[in-house]
């Protein structure tokens, strides 16, 4: 069995340019490294692909010039000590290198907090696996933590390793000290967890030992710190009721309860944030920890004001079949004259929500932290679309902009209700101050120009759908050259 690489490295961003190695940690979990069509990845393989001693090294930002006047931003990040002294707050984004995560990271570093990146940047290494790309060139993360430094003079720590290693995790919070952690370090993508046995069992190891350890290290280092962790809506599935945001009051044989909404999520992994979603609630109440599950819809866009700010902070886009969601996915095909794929009848109908709402979200969260042995659940999306009614959006924004834009139904490559009743609360963000970005016409043209002027880097081979939820074996599946 293959396994993963992992380098385990700290950039400490302070005074002089040293770069000390250490070696440190080994790490066991398998991970798949082949998929679809015949022909294994051997080079790869060669890699070995393997969780073993790995070089731990600090970077000094203070070796990339200050292109830019350092500015003083707004600063809500701050917490008041017991002498009425005012400090930082810490926070730890782990899977601050992904789409959400970068975004989130660069938003709170904005805002005062002290912010630290934990990720084994295992997402591009399944773009090199599965010959995929983000529509925009994204940078290195080194060279995105540098270039935000040389902008805003704003630190950000980075601890490159896999949370799934205890004693990677351990140090990571025994050196940066948490207030919050943000975790969005789990394998996001439910194609992905139906490409095959392996890959299912990856993601729900990757996801619930990951969280499991996280867990055990607040409890352990960090009693006091604030778990907000990202879930996802799918883990209601699409039942004939409304939806609740965590909890349902029933009455049952004449007595009353106040109980977790019924689960019935539909990939192993969403499954996987309904597993996540226990363990916490129970080390709740268990162990005392504070918790915030943000139960997340699906995130569309990809510029927020601090990605913006320069191309090495770019996000990344992703709209190839196994990563790429739904809306993002619809401008690029908009954008290339590709037909808009629409799986089976289209009436699938979900949570979504700008990406400049996710940073917002995340950031009340963590300014309203839950209470000690509090298990919070958030609903986190702005607005309901139907695919049908995405599709047509799309259609007539891309008309406006003289792209010709037809739709067409695919054979829908997953097991869910194409025709169905969803009526999701989400109110628990907008009381404490969340200013949706909803989708526009003008959001829409912004995002398709996006997509054009990427257009270039696109590889329609990687549009259309090659997982299915019934073909899933425990055969692994490789990918052609
Ligand atoms: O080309 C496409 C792509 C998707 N769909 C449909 O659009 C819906 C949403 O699919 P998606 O790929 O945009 O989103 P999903 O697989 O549900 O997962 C994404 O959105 C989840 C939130 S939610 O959908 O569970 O609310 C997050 O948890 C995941 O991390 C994120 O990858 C599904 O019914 C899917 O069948 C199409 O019709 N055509």
């Amino acid at each position: 069995m293959a396994h993963l690489l992992s380098t385990t490295c700290y950039l400490d961003v302070s005074s002089s340019n040293k770069l000390h190695f250490k070696s440190i940690n080994q790490c066991s979990t398998p991970i798949p490294t082949s998929f679809n069509m015949g022909i294994s990845l051997s080079p790869l393989k060669k890699l070995s692909l393997q969780r073993k001693k790995c070089a731990q090294y600090v970077v000094r930002a203070s070796a990339v010039s200050m292109s830019q006047e350092a500015k003083t931003q707004n600063d809500s990040g701050s917490q008041q000590t017991t002498d009425g002294a005012s400090t930082r707050k810490k926070v730890m984004v782990i899977g601050g290198d992904g789409y959400c995560g970068w975004a989130t990271a660069l938003h709170l570093s904005k805002k005062g907090y002290e912010v630290a990146i934990v990720d084994n940047l295992i997402r591009r290494l399944f773009d090199h696996q599965l010959g995929l790309d983000s529509l925009t060139p994204i940078s290195s993360i080194h060279n995105r933590i540098r270039r935000w430094k040389s902008l805003t003079g704003k630190d950000i720590q980075l601890f490159v390793g896999d949370i799934c290693d205890f004693d990677f995790l351990a140090e990571a919070f025994k050196s940066f000290e948490p207030d919050a952690v943000v975790h969005f370090g789990e394998q996001r993508s439910a194609p992905y967890s139906m490409i095959d046995r392996s890959r299912a069992v990856f993601t729900q190891h990757n996801n619930v030992i990951g969280t499991l350890n996280v867990l055990f290290a607040i409890k352990e280092f960090r009693e006091e710190c604030h778990l907000v962790k990202l879930g996802t809506m799918g883990e209601y599935g699409t039942p004939n009721i409304d939806i609740e945001e965590g909890f349902i009051t029933i009455t049952h044989n004449g007595r009353t309860d106040t109980l977790p909404y019924p689960k019935q999520a539909s990939s192993f992994y969403h499954l996987s944030k309904v597993h996540d979603s226990h363990n916490i609630a129970f080390t709740c109440k268990a162990w005392g920890i504070r918790a915030t599950d943000l139960n997340q819809g699906v995130v569309y866009g990809v510029r927020t004001d601090e990605t913006a700010m320069h191309e090495d902070l770019v996000n990344r886009l992703d709209y190839d079949a196994v990563f790429g969601t739904a809306l993002n996915r619809f401008c690029v095909q908009a954008a290339v004259g590709h037909p808009l794929t629409v799986y089976g009848k289209g009436g699938q109908t979900r949570g979504y929500l700008d990406i400049r709402d996710t940073v917002q979200c995340v950031e009340i969260a963590i300014a309203n932290p839950a209470k000690p042995g509090e298990f919070r659940v958030f609903n986190q999306f702005t607005e309901q679309f139907s695919v049908n009614e995405l599709a047509a959006l799309v259609t007539k924004a891309g008309e406006k902009l003289g792209l010709e834009v037809k739709t067409i139904s695919v054979p829908n490559p997953r097991v869910e209700a194409e025709e169905h009743y969803y009526n999701a609360k989400h109110t628990k963000l907008i009381e404490p101050g969340l200013q949706p970005h909803l989708l526009s016409d003008s959001l829409l043209d912004s995002l398709l120009n996006f997509a054009v002027q990427y257009k270039d880097r696109v590889d329609t081979k990687q549009i259309m759908p090659s997982v299915s939820w019934k073909k899933i074996g425990a055969k692994p599946k490789t990918v052609a050259a």
